[in-house]
């Protein structure tokens, strides 16, 4: 029996990082709907005692949430029935040198639950398991090494008895890997490397499948020039998703390491790739690589939704998933066929289409244009231009997925760079980047006029279509939440929680936290009225400029310059803010038995 199906099946509680396994990120919570949502107000907030970027969102348990933090990464385990009094606080004590070696802010993703324990990956790559109940340590352990570039970003995933973890540092010239371990004592139970050996990506050469065919013996080996798979990246930084009738886990690898395409030709499998896993065996089932030899840095590490559809009157169980690449994908997530590759931001140039002939030599893979080709142009020349810019037309702030509408609600990116790539050495621990960047809107390339970096959109995964469309003047870089009141809700980078209707993209609602939101919107119910809570605190990629300070245009692989207006807006700070109803309108929109005390102050 899997107790954790059970608890997220609950819509009061928000058990997993990614709300369930399939990552769809829908509540069937429905007190706050599209006609009241306007009236929406902050219950409590709480400052998180950290200042720089805070991705990710609490774990609600109960009356406890389990709120975690940027570097240090703290955990607390708050009193919802107290307004987030603090039960008990961990603080790890870890070497800060680690920050040096983090790519794109001290963020972290947040915690995972089961058996009676709070997990957390540590930027330092330790993972801890937290007494739930107390706070203490019940065992840790090293998944990898921060003085050659191994950090932690990602949440853990906790899938049925065991718990799986990545690593980043594709930056630094790591080998990707994702490693399961056993919930109770910590020890290892498999590693799957991104790249190496058959026996270290655990590919069967004669069972596991690409576009249907298997792969063949040395499928990644073979496609590195001698032993650069070693330092090859391929990270596996995202979030992941289970199926437990299948028994997969899916998630997706992040890009080839040098960003310098000419240091390292081939396909460079398997970065860049989505994988399909035994959960007991980690013995990986198929593999689709979506950019072959990356030459723009557009790692596929965005997560992969679980959502069952019919397509072409055929019911499949789908992957759906938004690259980096700017291509939203649709697979059948039994076998790993591609059902649907369209582009989900109209700015996308560096491909024309991807080739959905099967008969084609080239089948499934991007048709490249030469022009935006940093490979074609070569080493020391600035190909200009290219869109999506590297932080892709959608990073790792999660989608929705709403069974009622069908339709994915996603956070994008509208953003264009310049990319010149140049000649590296790889040092352990240094840098290993090869290319320098500079970002700008979209619409300088496209001509239009248009200044926003950012778009909210719905998405047609069955037939590959943009229904509706929301400019946001900055790259929307906050995880959506979707609910069967009809409304999404998501951030917003200079900080305002807005609430949006499904069928129309309608805005109905906005109020401006604290800080930037580059956090995932969540919702539970407390004492019979739904909340709704998201953690502010500006930084990650897009706002890395506010968070280490920096100013130059150029700075922060590229990214300063095209988000320094966010200065105008918004400052450094994590806080947690919870909202709910007014307690007149949320008895009128849902009679209740129990009292709607979430707001009031402690004295009443
Ligand atoms: O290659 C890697 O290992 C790696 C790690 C991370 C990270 O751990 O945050 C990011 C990236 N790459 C990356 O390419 C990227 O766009 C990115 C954005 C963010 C963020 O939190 O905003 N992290 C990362």
């Amino acid at each position: 029996e899997d107790a954790l199906l059970t608890l997220q099946k609950d819509p009061k509680q928000w058990a997993l990082p990614t709300g369930d396994y399939a990552n769809l990120r829908y509540s069937t919570l429905k007190e706050i709907n599209t006609t009241n949502v306007h009236k929406l107000v902050p219950a409590w907030s709480f400052s998180t005692g950290t200042l720089r970027g805070h991705e990710g969102a609490p774990l609600v348990l109960g009356d406890v949430m389990y709120l975690h933090t940027s570097f240090p990464n703290i955990v607390y385990a708050l009193d919802l029935n107290d307004n987030g009094k603090i039960i008990w606080k961990y603080e790890p004590k870890q070497d800060p040198a680690v920050i040096g070696v983090m790519c794109c802010d001290t963020v972290n993703r947040g915690l995972a639950y089961g058996d009676g324990k709070i997990f957390l990956a540590q930027a330092d790559t330790t993972l801890v398991a937290l007494d739930a109940k107390t706070g203490k340590l019940v065992w840790s352990v090293k998944n990898g090494d921060p003085s050659k570039g191994q950090t932690s970003t990602a949440a853990p995933h906790v899938f049925k008895d065991k718990v799986l973890v990545g690593i980043a540092g594709g930056e630094f010239g790591v080998r990707g890997h994702i490693t399961a371990y056993d919930v109770k004592d910590g020890h290892q139970l498999w590693r799957g490397y991104s790249m190496g050996p058959d026996s270290d990506t655990l590919i069967d050469p004669d069972k596991t499948t690409y576009l249907g065919k298997p792969v063949g013996p040395d499928s990644s080996t073979k496609t590195w020039e001698g032993d650069q798979w070693q330092i090859g990246g391929g990270t596996t930084w995202g979030w992941y998703s289970y199926d437990p009738e299948l028994n997969l886990v899916y998630y997706g690898s992040g890009n080839p390491s040098t960003w310098n395409p000419k240091q390292r030709p081939g396909d460079n499998r398997w970065s860049m790739t989505l994988w399909a896993r035994d959960l007991d065996t980690g013995k990986a089932k198929w593999v689709y690589q979506t950019t072959p030899h990356d030459e723009w840095d557009y790692d596929a590490i965005n997560e992969i939704v679980l959502a069952d559809q019919t397509i072409g009157g055929v019911k499949r169980k789908t992957a759906v998933h938004f690259d980096r690449n700017g291509f939203g994908y649709t697979l059948d997530r039994v076998t790993g066929e591609l059902l649907v590759a369209e582009k989900f931001d109209p700015a996308v140039n560096w491909a024309t289409k991807v080739d959905m002939d099967k008969s084609s030599p080239t089948y499934g893979r991007p048709l490249v244009v030469a022009k935006y080709s940093t490979e074609q142009n070569g080493e020391d020349v600035n190909t200009q231009g290219v869109c999506p810019a590297a932080l892709g037309s959608k990073d790792e702030q999660p989608v929705s997925f709403n069974p009622e509408t069908e339709l994915f609600y996603v956070p994008t990116n509208h953003v264009c760079m310049d990319y010149e790539p140049f000649r590296v050495s790889y040092t352990a621990g240094q840098p290993y980047v090869g290319a320098t960047l500079e970002m700008f809107p979209a619409g300088k390339v496209l001509g239009d006029g248009t200044t926003n970096t950012g778009n909210f959109i719905a998405w047609d995964a069955r037939t590959g279509k943009i229904v509706w469309s929301d400019p946001e003047q900055f790259s929307v870089w906050s995880g959506t939440v979707s609910t069967a009141g009809g409304i999404a809700f998501y951030g917003t980078l200079e900080g305002y929680l807005k609430a949006v209707d499904l069928k129309t993209g309608k805005e109905l609602y906005k109020f401006k936290t604290p800080s930037g939101i580059i956090g995932n919107v969540i919702t539970y119910e407390h004492k019979g009225h739904q909340n709704v809570a998201v953690l502010s605190g500006v930084g990650g990629w897009a706002g890395i400029g506010l968070a280490a300070g920096l100013a130059k245009s150029n700075e922060g692989l590229g990214a300063v310059g095209n988000y320094k207006g966010l200065a105008d807006y918004t400052a450094l700070g994590g806080v947690l803010t919870v909202f709910a109803l007014p307690s007149e309108s949320a008895s009128a929109a849902a009679p209740s038995s129990s009292a709607p005390a979430v707001w009031k102050s402690p004295a009443n």
